[in-house]
């Protein structure tokens, strides 16, 4: 467990891996912390540096007051990685981890290589739709937004299995704070022309039953992307990797290898 002290907040993060390794770095989703990898990361190749943090409001690290910008969820990530002197990383990025990775890509070509856009889209909902997640969180807790959630998080079967509840427990306990600044990030958040003009290797990769970024939504934000390359899992929601971790760990280490990373 290590706290990078990036001045403005506090970001808890880990490295797993080889430290010299190529770098490989996770950004999570809204209501969740860093270890939405712990199932998908033992089945990554050898000889990658992960690094993956929680961002501000969630986990373990700082939780300023809400709302959140997403220039601010991007600096963040930028610092974290300059203070850990990371460059030419492949930046995997879920749902909000998705758009952050999407800025940073935009803004230091120097700290990221090769993208994998995760159940995520350029632009996610509309602001009405976060307005209204915002009051109900604001009236009563993220409890209140607590089994909608799953169903759009998870699929039907894993939705029978009782370890959709250990996600449920994850997102509940998050900082209202934190989950009420990202929901103001994402609703505030267009990067339909920014990330065209992308010029980088990138996965893009759906769940077919993802209530939140539904597989056409994705593949929209992947084709702006010359020559990106958009993998679809079957019988997953929107946490693929909680759900198919193996399966999910193959498709990362397909396209680390076709780009040279490992
Ligand atoms: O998961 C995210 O980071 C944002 C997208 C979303 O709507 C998640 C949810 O369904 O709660």
């Amino acid at each position: 467990m290590q706290i990078a002290d990036i001045g403005e907040v506090q970001l808890h993060y880990r490295v797993d891996g080889d430290p010299n390794g190529a770098p490989i770095v996770f950004a999570n989703s809204l209501g969740t912390d860093l270890r939405l990898w712990d199932a998908m990361l033992p089945h990554l190749p050898a000889g990658l540096r992960i690094i993956r943090y929680d961002k501000r409001g969630h986990g373990l690290s700082s939780q300023p007051p809400a709302p959140y910008s997403m220039g601010a969820l991007v600096r963040d990530a930028e610092a974290l990685l300059d203070l850990l002197d990371v460059r030419d990383c492949v930046f995997v990025g879920l749902s909000i981890g998705g758009l952050i990775a999407q800025g940073l890509a935009v803004k230091r070509m120097d700290q990221v290589r090769a993208l994998v856009l995760s159940n995520t889209a350029a632009k996610i909902g509309i602001p009405s739709i976060w307005q209204d997640r915002m009051d109900a969180v604001q009236q009563g807790g993220i409890e209140a937004l607590a089994d909608a959630t799953m169903e759009r998080w998870f699929s039907k079967s894993f939705r029978t299995t009782p370890d959709h509840l250990l996600w449920r427990n994850m997102m509940v306990r998050q900082p209202v704070d934190g989950y009420l600044g990202c929901c103001a990030a994402i609703s505030g958040t267009d990067f339909y022309t920014p990330t065209s003009g992308l010029r980088l290797p990138t996965l893009g990769i759906a769940g077919s039953e993802d209530g939140s970024t539904p597989p056409d939504l994705v593949r929209e934000t992947i084709e702006l992307i010359p020559g990106s390359k958009f993998e679809l899992m079957r019988r997953a929601g929107h946490l693929p990797c909680v759900e198919q971790p193996a399966e999910y760990a193959a498709l990362l280490r397909d396209f680390l290898t076709d780009i040279g990373h490992i």
